[in-house]
């Protein structure tokens, strides 16, 4: 017998005749065969922080560690799922709420899901912590300074937001707020790729989400 994992949430007039369904196979017995816990790793920072590089350097680490694991990115979510959205605050609050959906229904199915946004707004991150279950959205705070990212410009695009060829940039002309009180807190500029990934696993470890 399954318990649902997901609880139906009526939105407004337009789901309120939608029935929530539960799953023959549930949750528990998804991290059961998996032999690993479910969670959301929310990689959050400037463009150019690193969160791409260090997401996927710990997804492959877990891959290599037969642990179920996915990528959410944003360049690539806003491809498909996310392509109607730009980055005005309004659209980068829907972006995240899209994501935030998508990423809960990989971590109901087992995984150990990255996400790799800019997630600009406190209050955007605390809405997804508080929609997962257990203690299941870590925030890593990919914390690098604006000059670094600068710096680094792997797309060229501080190049164009200084030019003021792209508006509404991230740390240039659109605002970022900080994680006040990351689960992982990730200094890039000071140590190499591999050594921040293997801080997000150590994390893992020590609290027991893969062994
Ligand atoms: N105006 C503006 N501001 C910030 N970023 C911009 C912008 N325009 C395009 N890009 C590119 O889009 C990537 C950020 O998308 P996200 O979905 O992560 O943004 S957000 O979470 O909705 O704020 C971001 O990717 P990353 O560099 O990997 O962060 C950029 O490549
Ligand atoms: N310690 C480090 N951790 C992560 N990225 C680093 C580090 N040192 C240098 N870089 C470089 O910084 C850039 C980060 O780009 P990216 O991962 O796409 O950032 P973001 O996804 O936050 O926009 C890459 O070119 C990467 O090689």
């Amino acid at each position: 017998m399954s318990t649902p994992y997901i609880e139906k949430e009526v939105d407004g007039d337009k789901s309120s005749d939608v029935v929530w369904h539960s799953a023959s196979v549930s949750h528990d017995d998804h991290v059961q065969l998996n032999g690993h816990k479910a969670a959301v790793l929310w990689f959050t920072g400037l463009s150019g922080s690193g969160k791409s590089t260090v997401a996927n350097a710990v997804d492959l680490m877990l891959h290599q560690q037969s642990v179920k694991t996915y990528v959410l990115d944003g360049d690539n979510v806003r491809h498909g799922l996310n392509g109607d959205l730009g980055f005005s605050d309004a659209d980068r609050v829907e972006n995240i709420r899209r994501v935030s959906e998508v990423a809960k229904l990989f971590a109901d199915a087992g995984l150990l899901v990255s996400t790799a946004f800019i997630s600009p707004f406190i209050s955007d991150r605390e809405m997804v912590r508080e929609q997962l279950p257990n203690n299941q959205f870590i925030e890593v705070f990919i914390d690098t300074p604006l000059d670094v990212c600068e710096s680094r410009d792997p797309k060229g695009l501080y190049k164009k937001a200084r030019a003021g060829e792209i508006k509404n940039f991230t740390g240039i002309d659109s605002a970022y707020e900080a994680p006040v009180n990351p689960e992982v807190h990730v200094k890039t500029a000071e140590k190499s790729i591999e050594a921040c990934a293997l801080q997000v696993i150590e994390y893992l470890k020590a609290n027991n989400f893969i062994s």
